[in-house]
C-alpha cells in the first residue's frame, strides 16, 4: 500500500518538483501514473523508492515510513518493490535464466528455492524456452519480458513500471501491458507510469494524471480528463 500526503520536493537548484502530491494506492491495484514532461513523475518514483527524500509530508510505501527511514532498513523495504525500466537494464553477460536467478541469488536465497521459482517466472512471462539465450539474442518485447520477471522473482507487493514500452512497437507494447494486468489479477499492486496515451486508453484503469508537481485528476475515466485540464 502506498500513501502520500501533502508531498513536496523541492532539488538543490530550487526547481519545486512536487507540490502537495496525496495519492493512495491500495494493495491489488493497477494505476496508471501519467503526465507532462517535467511534471514530477521520475520524483514520485524515486521518492517511492528511497532514492529521494521528500522535503516535506509523508511516503508510506508498504508499511515503510520513507520521510524517517534508517538507511539499513531500505533494502528491506525494496524487496518489496519490483522496479522495470523503459531501457530493460539486464546484464548483458549473463543468460535469461541467470539475469532472473542473480536478482534472487543477491538477497541469500537457497539455490533449491531458485531452481524452483525461475522456470515458474518465466512461464509466467511466456519465456520458458528463452532461458539459455543472452539478452542480446532476444528481441526488445522478450528482453522487457526478462525485465518483468527479475522484477517478479522475490514475490514482491507492488510493480512500478517507468515507461515500460518506450522502446518497444505498439503490438510488443500492448503485449506487455496485457503480461502486467494478468500479474496484477494474481494479486501484485502495478503502477505503470508512461506517455502513451493510446495504450493508456485500450485499458480501463485508474488514471492519476499530474502537472506541475500536483495531481490533477485521479479516476477511471482514462486520459480524457488530464487532456482536459
Ligand atoms: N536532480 C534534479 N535536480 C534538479 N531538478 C530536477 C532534478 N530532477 C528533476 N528535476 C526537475 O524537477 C521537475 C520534475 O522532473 P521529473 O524528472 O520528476 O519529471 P517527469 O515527469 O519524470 O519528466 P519526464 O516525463 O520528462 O521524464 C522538472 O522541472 C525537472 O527539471
Amino acid at each position: 500500500m502506498i500513501d502520500l500526503v501533502n508531498v513536496t520536493k523541492t532539488y538543490e537548484t530550487g526547481t519545486h518538483a512536487l507540490n502537495g502530491i496525496d495519492m493512495h494506492i491500495d494493495d491489488g491495484e493497477f494505476v496508471f501514473l501519467v503526465g507532462p514532461s517535467g511534471s514530477g513523475k521520475s520524483t514520485i518514483i524515486k521518492l517511492l523508492t528511497a532514492e529521494l527524500k521528500p522535503t516535506s509530508g509523508s511516503v508510506l510505501v508498504n508499511g515503510y515510513q520513507l520521510e524517517s527511514i534508517k538507511r539499513a532498513s531500505i533494502p528491506y523495504m525494496r524487496r518489496t518493490l519490483g522496479v522495470i525500466f523503459q531501457d530493460f537494464r539486464l546484464i548483458e553477460n549473463k543468460t535469461v535464466y541467470e539475469n532472473v536467478a542473480f536478482a534472487m541469488r543477491v538477497i541469500g536465497a537457497a539455490p533449491k528455492e531458485i531452481k524452483k521459482r525461475v522456470p515458474y517466472v518465466l512461464e509466467l512471462v511466456g519465456l520458458e524456452n528463452k532461458g539459455r539465450r543472452l539478452p542480446n539474442e532476444l528481441s526488445g518485447g522478450e528482453q522487457q519480458r526478462v525485465a518483468i520477471a527479475r522484477a517478479l522473482i522475490n514475490n514482491p507487493t507492488m510493480i512500478i513500471a517507468d515507461e515500460p514500452t518506450g522502446n518497444l512497437d505498439p503490438q510488443r507494447s500492448f503485449e506487455i501491458m496485457l503480461l502486467l494486468e494478468q500479474i496484477n489479477a494474481l494479486g501484485t499492486t502495478v503502477m505503470v507510469v508512461t506517455h502513451e496515451k493510446g495504450l493508456v486508453d485500450r485499458f480501463t484503469k485508474r488514471v492519476v494524471a499530474i502537472d506541475e508537481g500536483r495531481v490533477v485528476s485521479d479516476g477511471m475515466d482514462g486520459y480524457y480528463s488530464y487532456e482536459a485540464q
